[in-house]
């Protein structure tokens, strides 16, 4: 028997997360967007990983998820899926789908998610919105492409709400929210992303719905959580909202190695005899 065969974990599945669900596992998610950052996640065991359309914002320094472009996630995709391989090749890895590349029709949706798909050997797409997409995600899911969904704020439509405050606090918005839900499952959606709206909310849709919730800022009743990788390890010094646990301090790390470098590069201490040929 090949040994590195078995004691490699079994890659995640859609199948195993709706078992897990069942089975009252948590999942854990966490963004990343490069081949080094995957590799130390799928090592850690974290069951899936997002390449979100937050590398907009965290990689590429804009102030919100709308100008990253299919061939900007694609690019980011390709070096996490990379890493996930030459690691343990055990975390699922879901793409967001870019602003204004699945809204604009059907076709142009299931082109844009099979482009996304034959660049790389991700697992899924995501793609933000509830009963206003779930044909797109049923054609998509249709030609065997798994869909994750995503509600509550959705940051591909701030202008149209205006700021990051939480999502169907009243009850209206509540009942749209549980009927969008509900569509994107019959859609065919493996699981649903709830971000920034009540606990109860979301405990509620957790209930209603057979496919996982996985929550940001949704409490701890959902299926499963996730948060962008940058800010539970401390690199963002202003994004600091209270759904967000910090694990460590990197900016700090960060910054005090590349001040003792700095340091030793003018005192010449570096590099030394043993550092030279
Ligand atoms: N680094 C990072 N982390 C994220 O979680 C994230 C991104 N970027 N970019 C894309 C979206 C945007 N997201 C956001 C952005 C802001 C808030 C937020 O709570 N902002 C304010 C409150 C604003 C208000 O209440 O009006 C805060 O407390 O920081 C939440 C989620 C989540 N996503
Ligand atoms: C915050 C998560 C859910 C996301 O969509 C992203 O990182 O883009
Ligand atoms: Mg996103």
């Amino acid at each position: 028997m090949n040994r590195r065969v078995q004691h490699k974990a079994a890659h995640v599945t859609t199948r195993r997360l709706l078992d897990m669900k069942q089975g009252k596992e948590k999942i854990s998610v966490l963004t990343a967007y490069d081949y080094t950052m995957a590799r130390i996640l799928d090592r850690a065991g974290v069951d899936v990983i997002l390449v979100g359309d937050s590398a907009s914002n965290v990689f590429a320094g804009h102030s919100t998820t709308l100008p990253i472009t299919i061939e900007e996630m694609i690019y980011h995709a390709k070096a996490v899926v990379k890493g996930v391989q030459d690691e343990s090749n055990r975390a699922m890895v879901v793409v967001d789908m870019p602003f204004m590349s699945y809204q604009i029709s059907g076709d142009e949706a299931l082109r844009n998610a099979g482009k996304i798909m034959k660049e790389h050997e991700c697992d899924a797409l995501k793609l933000e919105g509830g009963m206003i997409i779930a044909d797109t995600v049923k054609r998509i899911t249709d030609v065997g492409i798994p869909v994750m969904g995503h509600l509550g704020l959705m940051p591909q439509s701030i202008y149209k709400y205006g700021s990051y405050k939480v999502r169907a606090e009243e009850e209206r918005e509540a009942d749209q929210l549980l009927e969008d839900a509900r569509a994107l499952e019959e859609s065919g959606a493996f699981a649903v992303v709830l971000e920034k709206i009540p606990s109860a909310l979301a405990a509620e849709v957790t209930r209603s719905l057979t496919i996982p919730t996985i929550g940001i800022g949704a409490g701890v009743e959902c299926d499963g959580q996730v948060l962008v990788i940058n800010d539970i390890l401390g690199l963002n010094r202003e994004f600091h909202p209270r759904f967000v646990r910090q694990y460590a301090d990197l900016n700090t790390v960060i910054e005090d190695a590349v001040k003792s470098y700095v340091h030793d590069v003018r005192e010449r201490s570096f590099p030394s005899a043993d550092e030279s040929y």
